[in-house]
Formats: structure tokens, C-alpha cells, sequence
């Protein structure tokens, strides 16, 4: 597995070795093992999740507040995204600071996302699938919603057009207001 740094330390850029014959392709999409040696440390996934985009569509920016946040491993298995995860662990050097890749079915990348980081991704390809690990349960009363588009966050988000989003996803606040109440 191939191991990249991003400009935030924890957050890494993970893609498998792929072996390639003439039925297709295999690769592990996730071994314990590799994994806690990437990350230098042991983490326990509890939840699986799979979600189904048209383009354009997106989804976030989300993150869990304690005693539920989850530090998420994503990928895309069909088509191509652009994924953003947000620092907002306020003890952090980075807080405040976000980190983008282009995940697809294609380059196979997987980002490995931390605990304390606000998620979100948006749809470059007609329709996306979209599967992650989660280090915790969903808790619906623990999530926090925060703007795609706050202008302090300044994500440089590839949006083409106003992009298709959740109503509650429509409603969410700014980055610092969201804070505030934590
Ligand atoms: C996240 C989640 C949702 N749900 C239910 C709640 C809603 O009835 C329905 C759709 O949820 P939502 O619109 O919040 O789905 P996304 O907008 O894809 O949310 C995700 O968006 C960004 C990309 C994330 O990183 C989070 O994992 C997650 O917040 O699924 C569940 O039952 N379990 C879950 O773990």
C-alpha cells in the first residue's frame, strides 16, 4: 500500500496494491494490519456505510462531537469524487485548516480521516458510490452540520454549478457559528 502524506499530518492518502490480469482487477480494500502501520496506531471500525450521488451533488460538511466522533476511511467505487476533510480540533495547529483529494473507482485512493475532522465531498462523474469505514455509530444528536461554502473554511470546492444539496445541508451554519455551541 502506498502511503502519501497530506499538508494536514494525520489526514493520509492511502492506495492499495492492485493486481491486474486478464479476467480484471484484486486488491484488498481494507486490511487491519496495513492499516494500523499506516497510521502508526491500532483503530477499530464499527460501521460500514455506502452512499449513492448524481453529479454535482454535495454531501457535508458533517462531523460527529464527542463522545461520538468518528474518524472515517473513504472511498469511491464508482465514478470520481472531490473529498475535503476540515481540522476542527481546536487544540490543533491545523485547526481551521482542510485538505482536498480526488477519489474515484479509477485511482482507487482511500482517505483516511481522523476523529475530530468535519467531512464532505462533492460529485465530479454522473453518479458516484461512495463506501467508508467509521471508527464510531452514527449519533444523529452528536452530528454538527457546517456550511459548504463558509467563507472562512475557504474550500476550494471544483463546483461547476450551485451544487445539489440537502435541505438540511442548505440550513447549515457558518464554520465559527457552528463552534460556538460546542
Ligand atoms: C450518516 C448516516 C445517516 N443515516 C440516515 C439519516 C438519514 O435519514 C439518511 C441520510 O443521511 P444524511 O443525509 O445525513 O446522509 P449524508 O449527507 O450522506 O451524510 C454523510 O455525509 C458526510 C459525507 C459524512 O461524512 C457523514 O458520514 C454523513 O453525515 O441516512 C443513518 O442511518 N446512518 C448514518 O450513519
Amino acid at each position: 500500500m502506498k502511503i502519501t502524506e497530506t499538508r494536514i499530518p494525520d489526514v493520509k492518502l492511502l492506495e492499495p496494491h492492485v493486481f491486474e490480469d486478464e479476467r480484471g482487477f484484486f486488491y484488498e480494500s481494507f486490511n487491519q494490519k496495513a492499516f494500523d502501520a499506516a497510521v502508526g496506531q491500532p483503530v477499530t471500525f464499527v460501521q460500514d456505510n455506502h452512499s449513492r450521488s448524481a453529479k454535482n451533488t454535495l454531501r457535508g460538511l458533517h462531523y460527529q462531537l464527542p463522545p461520538h466522533p468518528q474518524g472515517k476511511l473513504v472511498r469511491v467505487t464508482l465514478g470520481e469524487v472531490f473529498d475535503v476533510a476540515v481540522d476542527i480540533r481546536k487544540s490543533s495547529p491545523t485547526c481551521g485548516r482542510w485538505v482536498g483529494a480526488t477519489l474515484s473507482a479509477d485511482n482507487r485512493r482511500q482517505l483516511w480521516i481522523p476523529p475530530g475532522f468535519a467531512h464532505g465531498f462533492l460529485v465530479a462523474s454522473d453518479v458516484a458510490e461512495f463506501q467508508y469505514k467509521c471508527t464510531d455509530f452514527y449519533a444523529p444528536d452528536c452530528e454538527v452540520s457546517i456550511r459548504w461554502d463558509d467563507a472562512t473554511l475557504a474550500i476550494n470546492w471544483p463546483v461547476m454549478d450551485e451544487p445539489l444539496i440537502s435541505v438540511k445541508d442548505g440550513k447549515a451554519p457558518a464554520y465559527l457559528v457552528a463552534r460556538k455551541f460546542e
